[in-house]
């Protein structure tokens, strides 16, 4: 995909016996907000310690790999510094992991001789700033963890991937090879750090560990956004015509900068098996998803007759559109609104996929609908979040979404009216499982999208 191979030339991890630090580390990180597997007994097996020298020699930066027993690998970088009058009160400084004896065990991103360290190790397209300035980490819910460079020389954001995947990383190589197609509605990748270890089995494996990308300034999260006009009942009809119009963008690059092996014409007409070959993947892919949300999810199966009888519908189309790369996991919280300098425009953020998906559903062609369909759902959690009273709010902003997308593919975007809700029940139900396991509370959200659904699919 990429035009460089990103993972080439990884800083390289060493086994190291397991130490104090180690044992400090298993306690630690099952109670960190981005650990994988909440609530499970996690024995962590450390498989390498990468050092990275920082570049003023002022604290020790190692980054711990541990495994879990899923055979996930976490990243952990800390900093081990000396002590200083700062880190004597109880308001110590951020991300004090665990008092050393004449010295603080920190969280990597939250300490500047990791960042710089970093910098130092990582790769570059010729962009990457040269001096970090002021450092900090991004607040909230993520599921890794970004650091602000806001003064630095090119302003930038760091994100650490706290789950390590094997092999290149999309969040680098999609971003690369868009930005790198011209389009500009991704912050540009500006270098990244490839690392390596040896597995039990003696094999070499390799993986990124984070990206550092354009700082967007001033960018304001789509979904805070959304949830602010829908509280003040302000229409988000332009900005979502403006995001449909950007998804389109986005497909159209990834098209050209991604092009899935083996459809380079995949504009061509298929034969009438073909076509309804790829249809009866498509409808058995959602049958898949759906059985494995009602094996997970009790309110799920008590639905579940009602959501295959919705599919049904599809068994009758003639044809699906082409697959192609898609973004995979399109939600509010993955645009960005810019405020400054360039007159306001959203930029797309987080091309990892899924979290729960496989390294193949990852990476795998898709319909370009599924984004659209994952946007819809979640203009109607900002509608609930954001407690809009005016339920033409909603209304108003998803037909302009799918008015903006139409727009900009010219009229050619096939399949509107019976793929895209049964893509949305799919994800509304994939969000049901999403849901109950990490936020109970807002389950009723995609429930009753599931329960709409449904009733329009009748
Ligand atoms: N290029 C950027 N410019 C400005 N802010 C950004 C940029 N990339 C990410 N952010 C901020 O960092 C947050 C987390 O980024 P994201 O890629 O969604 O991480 P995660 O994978 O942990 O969810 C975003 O919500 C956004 O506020
Ligand atoms: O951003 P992530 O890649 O971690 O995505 C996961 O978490 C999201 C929540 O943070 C979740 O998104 C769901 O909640 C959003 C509001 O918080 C909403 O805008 C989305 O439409 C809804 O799907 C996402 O599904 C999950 O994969």
């Amino acid at each position: 995909m990429a035009e460089v191979d990103t993972t080439a030339g990884p800083v390289l991890g060493t086994r190291v016996p397991d130490d104090a630090e180690l044992d400090t580390l298993r306690s630690w990180v099952p109670s960190q907000r981005w650990f994988p597997e909440k609530g499970t007994d996690a024995a962590l097996d450390r498989v390498a310690v990468v050092d990275l020298p920082d570049p003023l020699d002022e604290a020790a930066v190692r980054v711990h790999l541990l495994a879990l027993p899923s055979g996930a690998v976490l990243q952990v970088p800390t900093v081990r510094r000396a002590a200083t009058g700062e880190d004597a009160g109880p308001a110590a400084r951020p991300g004090v992991i665990a008092p050393l004896p004449g010295g603080v065990l920190v969280d990597g991103p939250h300490d500047p001789a990791f960042v710089r360290a970093w910098l130092a190790a990582a790769h570059d397209d010729g962009a990457a700033p040269t001096r970090t300035g002021v450092t900090k980490v991004v607040e909230g819910e993520q599921s890794n963890t970004s650091v602000l460079l806001p003064g630095a020389d090119r302003p930038a954001i760091l994100k650490v991937f706290r789950v390590v995947t094997l092999g290149p990383n999309p969040d680098v190589e999609v971003p690369l090879a868009l930005a790198r197609a011209g389009w500009a509605g991704v912050p540009r990748p500006l270098a990244w750090l490839p690392g390596g270890w040896e597995r039990g089995d003696g094999s070499a494996a390799v993986g990124h560990l984070g990206v550092l990308s354009e700082l967007v300034q001033g960018a304001r999260d789509g979904f805070e956004l959304a949830c602010d006009h829908a509280r003040a009942g302000t229409s988000f009809g332009d900005l979502a015509e403006d995001l449909g119009r950007t998804t389109a963008q986005m497909h159209r690059a990834l098209r050209t900068a991604i092009p899935v092996a083996g459809t380079g014409h995949a504009h061509a007409p298929r034969n009438e098996t073909e076509r309804h070959t790829e249809v009866r993947r498509v409808v058995r892919t959602l049958r898949e998803r759906a059985e494995a949300a009602a094996a997970r999810v009790p309110e799920v199966a008590a639905r579940a007759e009602a959501v295959h009888a919705a599919y049904d519908r599809l068994e009758a189309l003639a044809s699906v559109p082409p697959l192609q790369r898609v973004h995979g996991d399109y939600h509010l919280g993955q645009v960005l609104r810019s405020t400054d300098g360039d007159g306001g425009r959203w930029y797309v953020l987080d091309f990892e996929g899924e979290p729960q998906a496989s390294a193949d559903e990852k990476t795998r062609p898709d319909l370009a609908l599924r984004d659209l369909a994952g946007m819809l759902r979640s203009l109607d959690y900002a509608a609930a979040v954001g407690e809009a009273r005016d339920p033409a709010w909603l209304g108003d902003a998803r037909d302009r979404l799918i008015a903006g997308y139409e727009h900009e593919t010219g009229g050619a975007a096939v399949g509107l009216e019976v793929l895209l809700p049964a893509l949305e029940l799919d994800k509304a139900l994939y969000e049901v499982v999403y849901e109950s396991g990490n936020r109970p509370d807002w389950l009723p959200i995609p429930l009753a999208g599931v329960d709409r659904l449904l009733g329009h699919a009748r």
